[in-house]
């Protein structure tokens, strides 16, 4: 009951104050064990990922609006129904008795509105919106812009629960046997030479070179912005724009290790992070720089490649965090369009005429992809990856050299 009452009060912090969903459950479940804390993070991403079914599904036997609490029990209590091997009455009685705690009124509304849930099917025809799990308005940008089957695909793989993917910064080959021998399935990814891919919920203490660093947990989409990236000097000066927790300057600074790297962050408070990460990926030739990547503290011209990963809705990553299709809209998403313009704007100040230039986000809306380079008035060689089973969704773009900057 207190998991259960624990997802409510996560779900409500999320709808109504726009909280992230891992700092709403480090705030809700502090006093929860590692076990419950599992089930805990179960219920929330689960609703999170099946909200629009699931909100159809009671829907049908609601006769008024149910209040913020109520809608969240209702949702939390139709996704064990649903999607867990909970046994029915566990769900509803446990469900009922979490709502009794936050809002007595409400007890018996979800109570009856869940049996009834548990004793029908679950609605056989849905917009294609809810089928496909997504707000309106991303699922209908989406089919417009890439087509009925590509969306339903993309879809379709953002459903599923992602492989764990990693940078690895030791020999691929070795490693994998070594891994192999250990009796746990691994295989090398195809977007980027240092990616690795395991099981989802593999335990990666566990695995060859944890304590040493020999890897970051990072998707195979994320590490392919990094391979774009090719600098004509490879031992000259790379900045990493928006660069915290660090994967992506980790990645660069492997990859060039004559090179030196200013990473940019910032947000003060992630840079303590960003530190240990390089830190303990063992990262020698990189300086930490906090300041705003849309005002660089470097002169015009200086660099000799610039990588920007900015700042983004992240709606090519759902499937890890659900929680990002609820926190973002069409005005939040034009807003992040114009901040990434400025911070590319920014970026090709600093890089020399013939430097290589990498714009990334991890969204694949074309307000925030071809929108923003269309900006610079510049010619990209740009890619895009649709979520599918072996990567999650994301989009780079290379600035086509020998071409003089409009700005
Ligand atoms: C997409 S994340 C970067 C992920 C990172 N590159 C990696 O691979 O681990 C975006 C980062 O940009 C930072 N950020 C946001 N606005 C910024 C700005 N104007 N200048 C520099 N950093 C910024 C955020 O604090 C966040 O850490």
């Amino acid at each position: 009951m207190l998991v259960r009452k624990a997802a409510i009060q996560c779900l409500e912090e999320l709808f109504v104050s726009h909280d992230k969903a891992d700092s709403a459950m480090d705030r809700f479940g502090a006093s929860l064990d590692d076990r419950e804390r599992r089930f805990l993070h179960e219920l929330v991403y689960g609703v999170l990922r099946y909200y629009y079914s699931l909100e159809a599904d009671y829907s049908r036997f609601c006769r008024t609006r149910p209040d913020e609490v109520a809608r969240m029990a209702l949702l939390v209590g139709s996704y064990q129904l649903r999607h867990m091997r909970v046994p029915a009455h566990a769900a509803v009685s446990e469900t009922v008795a979490a709502v009794l705690q936050l809002r007595p009124k409400a007890g018996g509304f979800v109570n009856a509105v869940l049996r009834r849930v548990g004793e029908n099917e679950a609605p056989k025809k849905l917009k294609p919106n809810q089928r496909a799990e997504l707000p309106k308005w991303i699922y209908s940008h989406w089919r417009d812009d890439f087509g009925a089957e590509q969306t339903e695909a993309l879809c379709q793989a953002l459903k599923e629960v992602p492989k764990l993917s990693l940078a690895l910064f030791v020999d691929r080959k070795s490693w994998i046997e070594q891994v192999m021998a250990a009796g746990i399935e691994v295989s090398a990814g195809q977007l980027s030479p240092y990616a690795v891919l395991l099981p989802a919920g593999t335990d990666i203490t566990a695995l060859p070179g944890y304590a040493a660093g020999d890897f970051t947990v990072m998707d195979q989409a994320a590490q392919a912005a990094v391979m774009a990236l090719e600098p004509l000097n490879p031992s000259g000066l790379i900045v990493d724009v928006c660069a915290a927790p660090g994967g992506k300057t980790a990645l660069l600074a492997h990859r060039f290790p004559a090179a030196t790297i200013i990473a940019v962050e910032l947000n003060g408070r992630r840079i303590p992070r960003l530190m240990e990460n390089l830190n303990r990926l063992g990262c020698r030739n990189v300086q930490v720089v906090q300041a705003n990547g849309g005002v660089l503290p470097l002169a015009d011209a200086s660099v000799d490649a610039v990588l920007l990963d900015a700042p983004c809705s992240a709606s090519g990553i759902l499937r890890r965090h659900p929680d990002a299709k609820f926190l973002h809209d069409e005005q939040s998403v034009a807003a992040l369009s114009r901040q990434q313009a400025e911070l590319l704007t920014e970026a090709l100040r600093v890089a020399g005429s013939d430097a290589a230039v990498v714009y990334a986000v991890c969204s694949i809306h074309r307000q925030e992809n071809e929108q923003v380079l269309a900006m610079t008035g510049l010619d990209w060689h740009s890619t895009r990856l649709f979520p599918a089973e072996a990567h999650d969704g994301f989009f780079h773009a290379r600035r086509c050299v020998d071409q003089q900057r409009v700005l």
